[in-house]
């Protein structure tokens, strides 16, 4: 069985364990698509903060307290370039973290695609999945903000990190996203994908900067294989993150089933064939999608294999 995973940073990452687990214990392949709407280049170095996330986690090298970044950081650059005023000063880089940047600068520099670079850097991590960026295009998540009485647009890094989203937002936008193609190796995994998966990942700023690369959406909506989503959303409130703050800019409640609308029904020009939600949400639905509660607790590895056991159930 082969399983494509669309997914972001931190939750996408956790949901992938699950998967590869599962996928061990059933003979499954397993190739993750991750969103690259976060990348940022900061300092001359291309930061890709998901597909970072996911590597250091599926390879053993993520941060468990913090939950990104490397365990065991160490900061000195940091501080050597506030010491220099170096804008900007509000997006921290560890030592370690800068080594892979340095690395994928190096290599994307020299004129390999980024899903090239992800191979390279995934060969010291030994993710256990295959990583593919979902486009070797340059796509960026700016949000469109209000700042001192005038509107503009900042990139999500700033938007999140810097302002904690606690600015009036009137939207985002997924810069690059009109002319981006699928990353290479994309379209292929997905042509002969079994099951594809929706992470349980912020929709808005994760999962929709992935799908806004126009022939990756159209490979997922007009595939054969079965697509089944996880809700991000538990009892009205993110499992972590800030998914509530990014519904509440496109104006979608928060709820299991505010974000299965969101995604929609496949055979209505949507996303979804099935939505998991968590026991407590049992009576959500989405219109045209099969709709099933399960428990939906990332705790651990075991815990969330179930997860991916009861999606292949519901396809
Ligand atoms: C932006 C982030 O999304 P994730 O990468 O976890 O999908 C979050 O909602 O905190």
């Amino acid at each position: 069985m082969r399983i494509v995973v669309l997914a972001g940073g931190i939750g996408g990452a956790r949901f992938l364990t699950g998967v590869r687990a599962y996928a061990r214990q059933n003979g499954a392949e397993v190739t993750a698509i991750v969103n690259v709407g976060d990348d940022v280049i900061m300092h001359g170095l291309r930061i890709c903060p998901d597909l970072d996330s996911v590597m250091y986690t599926l390879g053993g090298g993520a941060d468990p307290e913090r939950g990104w970044g490397r365990v065991g950081e160490t900061w000195t650059v940091k501080e050597e370039l506030a010491a220099y005023q170096a804008e900007p000063t509000w997006f921290g880089l560890g030592d370690k973290d800068i080594a892979t940047h340095l690395v994928r600068t190096t290599m994307l520099n020299a004129g390999y695609p980024l899903s090239a670079v992800t191979e390279a850097l995934c060969a010291r991590w030994q993710p256990g999945v295959r990583m593919l960026p979902a486009t070797d295009d340059r796509l960026e998540t700016h949000a469109v903000v209000t700042l001192d009485g005038t509107q503009r647009a900042i990139h999500f890094q700033e938007w999140w990190v810097r302002h904690r989203g606690g600015v009036p937002t009137e939207r985002f936008v997924f810069v690059g996203a009109e002319s981006a193609k699928p990353a290479a190796g994309v379209l292929d995994a997905l042509a002969s994908a079994d099951l594809v998966l929706v992470a349980p990942s912020n929709p808005v700023v994760s999962i929709a900067p992935i799908l806004a690369v126009g022939a990756l959406r159209e490979a997922v909506t007009t595939g054969t294989a079965p697509v089944i989503g996880f809700s991000p959303i538990i009892g009205g409130a993110p499992v972590r993150g800030m998914a509530d703050k990014c519904l509440a800019v496109v104006g979608v409640e928060c709820s299991a089933a505010g974000v299965g609308g969101l995604y929609g029904a496949r055979s209505a020009g949507g996303l979804l064939d099935g939505w998991l939600v968590d026991s407590t949400d049992s009576t959500a639905e989405v219109p045209d999608v099969r709709v099933r509660a399960i428990p939906l607790w990332m705790s651990d590895e075991d815990a969330t294999a179930e997860m991916v056991r009861a999606a292949v159930e519901l396809a």
